[in-house]
């Protein structure tokens, strides 16, 4: 499927961004300062590719995760759940599972209420990043305690490259996309992010520069 928000992404990475090595920084635009044309476009791409399929809630995780998360909730039109990482006085019964964080290199344990997931509810996993996986293996867990099932799973950016993850753009996409950054602006498609005549697809071309 066509992801419009890939063009847009690869623009936002290499003008605000920073890849070096497996690290990418996107601070300016993902997950401190919020791009929220990029949010929607990400969610709009994320419930395209799930159309059809039944999804009675997307799960994910604060706090990075809730945006991508909320972008696509809007689009598929269910509700949004966020796993906690504090368990507030409020959330009284609940399931909880360990996981690690990547950026903060410190182990974690996530929670969420037991009124907020039912049995048999489909859940869509949606995040910011995939990296090692210690995140989707928590909320598999979860969603298991719960008697939830896992139906989908969407990040913005993968950086293994699963195969069962929907993603914009993997991280052997990023470095792709930047080794032909010499390619001058005007020659790049900012549908696809690789250079004309790349990927086009079913989207109409260069739509961001209105020449469509
Ligand atoms: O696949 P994984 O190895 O689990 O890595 C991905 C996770 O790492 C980040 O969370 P993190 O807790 O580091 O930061 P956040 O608090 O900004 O969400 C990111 O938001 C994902 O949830």
């Amino acid at each position: 499927m066509k992801r419009e928000s890939r063009g847009l992404l690869i623009k936002a990475l290499r003008e605000k961004g920073n890849v070096s090595g497996n690290i990418i920084k996107v601070d300016t635009f993902i997950n401190h300062c919020v791009d929220m044309n990029l949010a929607k476009h990400i969610g709009h791409d994320i419930a395209r590719y799930y159309a059809g399929k039944s999804i009675d809630k997307i799960i994910t995780v604060e706090a990075s995760g809730i945006i991508p998360a909320m972008a696509a909730a809007m689009y598929i039109g269910c509700d949004m759940v966020y796993a906690k990482k504090r368990i507030p006085i409020t959330m009284e019964k609940h399931y909880s599972e360990k996981s690690y964080s990547f950026t903060k290199k410190e182990e974690t344990t996530l929670y969420v209420s037991e009124e907020v997931l039912k049995k048999g509810d489909r859940l869509l996993f949606v995040d910011d990043f995939y990296a090692g996986g210690n995140t989707l293996k928590a909320i598999e867990s979860i969603a298991a305690q719960a008697g939830a099932e896992i139906v989908g799973r969407a990040v913005i950016i993968d950086k293994a490259g699963r195969e069962d993850v929907f993603s914009i753009l993997t991280l052997n996409e990023i470095k792709k996309a930047f080794a032909a950054a010499e390619i001058k602006e005007d020659d790049v498609c900012l549908c696809c992010g690789f250079g004309c005549g790349d990927d086009r697809g079913d989207m109409p071309h260069c739509w961001l520069r209105g020449e469509d």
